[in-house]
C-alpha cells in the first residue's frame, strides 16, 4: 500500500487502538548536528551525559559500525543511559538495526517500552521503498499503544540504496511519522556499484577539465590544464531535498569518514547547507563543532536577510538594495534564514549574542 492509495483521512489515524495520534506537522527542532555514539563503548558510553546540550542530537547507534558480538549490549547500555539521563534541550535518536537483521524486532521492542518517552526519533537504515516505512510505522503504534506513549516517535529513514534513491519521494510520504532522510553515501556506493572505497566525500577522480588552449584554431593537448573535482553526492542530496520539501519533512547529510580531514569535512557539509539540508551527522565530538558553524547562518547572511525583509514592508513589489534588485521571492529565501537563525538563537545561547550584536550594528548602519 502506497501513502497515495491510504485515504487522506486515515493518513492522520493512530495505527492502533490506544496509540497516539500522530503529528501533523514536522516540529522544526535544531538538529545541526547528529552526533552518533556506540553505546556498548564504555569510554564512548561516559561521555554522553557530558555531552547534553553540546549538541542538538544525541543519537545511539545499533546498526553499523557496532561489532555483531555487541549488539545486545549496546542496546541494553543505551536503554541504561536514556533512564540514566536528563537531556534537556538536547534529542534523543537511535539507529535501529536494518528491517532484515536478526536484531531489529528486539531492538524495537525493547527500546519502546523501556526508553519510548525519551526517543524523539527512529532512524531506520537501508530504506528501500514505502513498505518499509508502513511495517515500523504499524508495528511502532502497537508497541506504543501497549507501552501508553502519549507522544509518538518519529522516523527518520537512510536512503542509501539505489531502490531507496528511486523510491524516495514515496517514502518521505509513507507516514506522518517522517521526520526526515540522511544521506548514506557508504552503502549508497556499494549498492550502485561506484568505484569508490569512502565513507562520504569526494573523490579526486571524479573531475571536469577544462578545454585544450587553442593557437591558431588547433587545440594544443599536450598543454596543462586546470581540473576541477566534482560532487559525487549533487544529484543525491537535490533529490533528497526536494523529496523532503515537498512533504514538509527534513534532508540531513550523513558521515564523513576522513575524521581527519576537517576542511574537506566542512566543505561537504556546507554544500548540503547550501542546497537545503538543515543538520549532518557527527561521527566523532571534533565534526560537532564544524556540523554547528556550518549548518547555522552565518551572522552576515543575517544581517543581509534582516535588511532585506525590513526593506520589504508588507513584501510586495521590488525594491533595490546594495545595488541589487529584492521582490518576494528573495524575501522569502531571506525569511528561511531569518526563522532558523531565530531556531537556533533559542537553543544556542552563544550564537544568540552574535545574531543580537548584528541585529544593534545593522540598527545602526540603518541611522
Ligand atoms: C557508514 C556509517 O554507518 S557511519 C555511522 C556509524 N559509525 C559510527 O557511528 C562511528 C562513530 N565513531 C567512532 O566509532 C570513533 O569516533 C572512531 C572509531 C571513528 C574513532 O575512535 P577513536 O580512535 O577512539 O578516536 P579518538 O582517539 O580520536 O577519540 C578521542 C576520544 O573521543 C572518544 N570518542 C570517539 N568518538 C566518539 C563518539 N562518536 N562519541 C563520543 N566519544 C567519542 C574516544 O572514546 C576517545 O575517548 P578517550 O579520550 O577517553 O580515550
Ligand atoms: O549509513 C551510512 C552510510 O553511509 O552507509
Ligand atoms: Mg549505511
Amino acid at each position: 500500500m502506497t501513502a497515495a492509495s491510504r485515504s487522506p483521512k486515515d493518513f492522520f489515524r493512530p495505527l492502533a487502538l490506544g496509540a497516539p495520534a500522530p503529528l501533523r506537522e514536522i516540529p522544526a527542532r535544531p538538529s545541526r548536528a547528529i552526533h552518533f555514539f556506540d553505546p556498548s563503548n564504555p569510554k564512548m558510553a561516559a561521555k554522553i551525559p557530558d555531552m547534553v546540550g553540546t549538541v542538538d542530537v544525541l543519537l545511539g547507534n545499533l546498526e553499523d559500525a557496532v561489532k555483531a558480538d555487541n549488539k545486545e549490549a549496546a542496546r541494553n547500555g543505551l536503554v541504561e543511559i536514556a533512564q540514566g539521563t536528563d537531556f534537556g534541550p538536547t534529542q534523543l535518536w537511535t539507529r535501529i538495526n536494518a528491517l532484515d537483521s536478526p536484531w531489529v524486532l528486539d531492538d524495537l521492542t525493547t527500546l519502546v517500552p523501556a526508553i519510548g518517552d525519551k526517543l524523539d526519533v527512529i532512524m531506520v537504515p537501508k530504506v528501500q521503498g514505502a513498505e518499509d516505512i508502513h511495517y515500523v510505522d504499524r508495528l511502532l503504534a502497537q508497541l506504543e499503544a501497549k507501552a501508553g506513549l502519549d507522544k509518538p516517535i518519529l522516523v527518520h529513514a537512510i536512503l542509501e540504496t539505489a531502490r531507496g534513491v528511486a523510491n524516495v519521494e514515496e517514502i518521505c510520504g509513507a507516514s506522518p511519522r517522517m521526520q526526515g532522510l540522511s544521506l548514506g553515501p557508504a552503502d549508497l556506493a556499494a549498492d550502485r556499484r561506484m568505484k569508490t572505497t569512502r565513507v562520504g566525500g569526494g573523490h579526486p577522480g571524479y573531475l571536469v577539465r577544462e578545454d585544450p588552449p587553442r593557437v591558431g584554431g588547433v587545440a594544443n593537448l599536450e598543454a596543462s590544464r586546470a581540473t576541477y573535482q566534482q560532487d559525487l553526492w549533487h544529484y543525491t542530496i537535490a533529490r533528497m531535498v526536494d523529496a523532503c520539501a515537498m512533504h514538509g519533512i527534513y534532508a540531513y547529510y550523513g558521515p564523513f569518514g576522513d575524521i581527519s580531514d576537517t576542511t574537506a569535512c566542512e566543505d561537504q557539509f556546507r554544500n548540503a547547507f547550501l542546497l537545503g539540508c538543515v543538520g549532518t551527522w557527527s561521527l566523532h565530538p571534533k565534526q560537532i563543532a564544524i556540523a554547528n558553524k556550518v549548518f547555522s547562518p552565518s551572522v552576515e547572511d543575517v544581517a543581509h536577510a534582516r535588511r532585506v525583509v525590513a526593506a520589504m514592508g508588507d513584501g510586495t513589489g521590488a525594491v533595490m538594495l546594495d545595488g541589487k534588485m529584492e521582490d518576494d521571492a528573495s524575501l522569502k529565501q531571506c525569511l528561511v534564514m531569518v526563522e532558523l537563525a531565530e531556531q537556533l538563537a533559542a537553543v544556542d545561547p552563544e550564537l544568540k549574542k552574535q545574531y543580537d550584536a548584528i541585529g544593534a550594528d545593522s540598527d545602526e548602519q540603518e541611522a
